[in-house]
């Protein structure tokens, strides 16, 4: 017996899931998150309104801000064992892969494992997403030889997160831009790594694992992973006119140029590479330094006359990241961290609504 259904590379175009959760809407160019349109958000709220949104359905009143903030802070400790594993790590692992074995080990220190209600599951989310910041600072700082940084309780989230990066209190300015990033990072419908998060708690694994399953894909250079090569293809070239060079070098090797395209976004530019675009002129102006700036922005042209390609949002990430003194192998750690507020919000609607994926192949192999 055979199937021949017709079979899509990449599986474009095929709908994977209905969800509640967000839809990219390209002709209005808006990103759905129930109901609300996150760049319109990206403009007067921040990371911890989506994650209100995301986890409870609606934006946070001023005081339930608070208490969302206060119940992240109580989670912000890691238990020291996570600490100790992290030291036996050889010192080259990349810190994604690092993130990667820390949350992967947080399931041991769950008592109620097999509980997959939505209470249980929404608990545990608030529980990662305290702990994110100080697991995705320390595990980068273990690997450099660092000593462990505590979290800062009087700080907002976002400030304590980009503090414990960078060892600075940082400014308003600073900070404002970093909890955009955040945002625009915290949900993004069905990229590869929601969809591998989806499958993986569709047969009933837990929450840690699926987190754990998206960590690994997010590294890849096609997905998360593309911000950090951005960032070292600016440092290579250091002037425009290198950076045009290596660029039509790559182009000319057939080779992809990192943080341009997109499977949803290919004629037109992301949205959120905009608003990111606009926090980079922000700095430039501050600091009085435009270079990369002017280098991205001599990027862009050359793509779009070369080969009708916009930039996506890890473009303009990786020079705001730079800007604002983050080291290159954060960078995809901090997406993770703010993508797992999305990542959650999926896990619990996978196991809330569940059929397990088990799709079918057309053989093309040796005849039988
Ligand atoms: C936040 C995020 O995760 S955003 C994604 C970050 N990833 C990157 O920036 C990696 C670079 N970009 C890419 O590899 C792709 O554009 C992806 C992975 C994002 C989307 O992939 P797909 O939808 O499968 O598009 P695909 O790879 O088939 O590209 C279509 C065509 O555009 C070309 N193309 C796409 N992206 C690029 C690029 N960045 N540089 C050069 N050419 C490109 C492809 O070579 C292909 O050309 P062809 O038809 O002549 O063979
Ligand atoms: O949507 C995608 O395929 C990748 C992406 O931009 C994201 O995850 O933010």
């Amino acid at each position: 017996m055979t199937l021949k259904e017709k079979y899509v590379p990449g599986l474009e175009g095929i709908i994977a899931s209905e969800t509640a959760i967000s839809f990219l809407d390209t002709e209005q160019e808006k990103i759905i998150i129930k109901g609300e349109d996150l760049i319109a958000l990206s403009k007067g709220k921040d990371y911890l309104d989506i994650v209100s949104l995301l986890l409870e359905g609606q934006l946070p009143s001023t005081p339930e801000k608070v208490a969302l903030e206060d119940k992240l802070k109580q989670h912000y400790d890691l238990p020291d064992s996570v600490i100790e594993l992290l030291k036996l790590l050889p010192k080259q692992t990349h810190p994604m892969d690092a993130q990667r074995t820390g949350i992967s080990m947080l399931a041991g220190y769950d008592d109620d494992l097999d509980d997959r209600s939505p209470s249980a599951n929404k608990d545990r989310a608030y529980q990662l997403l305290g702990k994110l910041p100080t697991l995705t600072v320390n595990s980068y700082r273990v690997l450099q030889g660092q000593e462990i940084v505590a979290p800062k309780k009087d700080l907002s989230y976002s400030a304590n997160f980009l503090s414990m990066i960078t060892g600075k209190i940082p400014t308003e300015l600073e900070t404002k831009i970093f909890d955009q990033l955040l945002l625009l990072y915290s949900e993004h419908e069905m990229p590869n790594s929601t969809f591998t998060a989806r499958v993986i708690a569709s047969t009933q694994s837990d929450i840690y694992g699926a987190l754990t399953g998206a960590v690994a894909s997010l590294k890849g250079n096609l997905h998360g992973g593309a911000n950090e090569v951005v960032m070292y293809m600016l440092n290579e070239a250091k002037t425009v006119a290198e950076f045009e060079e290596l660029m039509l070098k790559k182009l000319q090797k057939k080779e992809k140029i990192m943080g341009f395209g997109h499977r949803v976004y290919m004629k037109k530019m992301d949205p959120r590479a905009l608003i990111v675009k606009e926090a980079l002129k922000d700095l430039s102006l501050q600091s009085g330094d435009n270079l990369l700036l002017e280098m991205c922005e001599a990027g862009e042209s050359l793509m779009e006359r070369e080969k009708g390609l916009y930039p996506n949002l890890d473009y303009y990430a990786a020079p705001v990241y730079w800007m604002l003194g983050i080291p290159i192998p954060l960078y995809t750690p901090i997406f993770f961290s703010a993508r797992a507020a999305g990542l959650c919000a999926h896990v619990i609607e996978q196991h809330d609504n569940n059929r397990i994926f088990r799709p079918r192949v057309n053989y093309i192999g040796k005849a039988y």
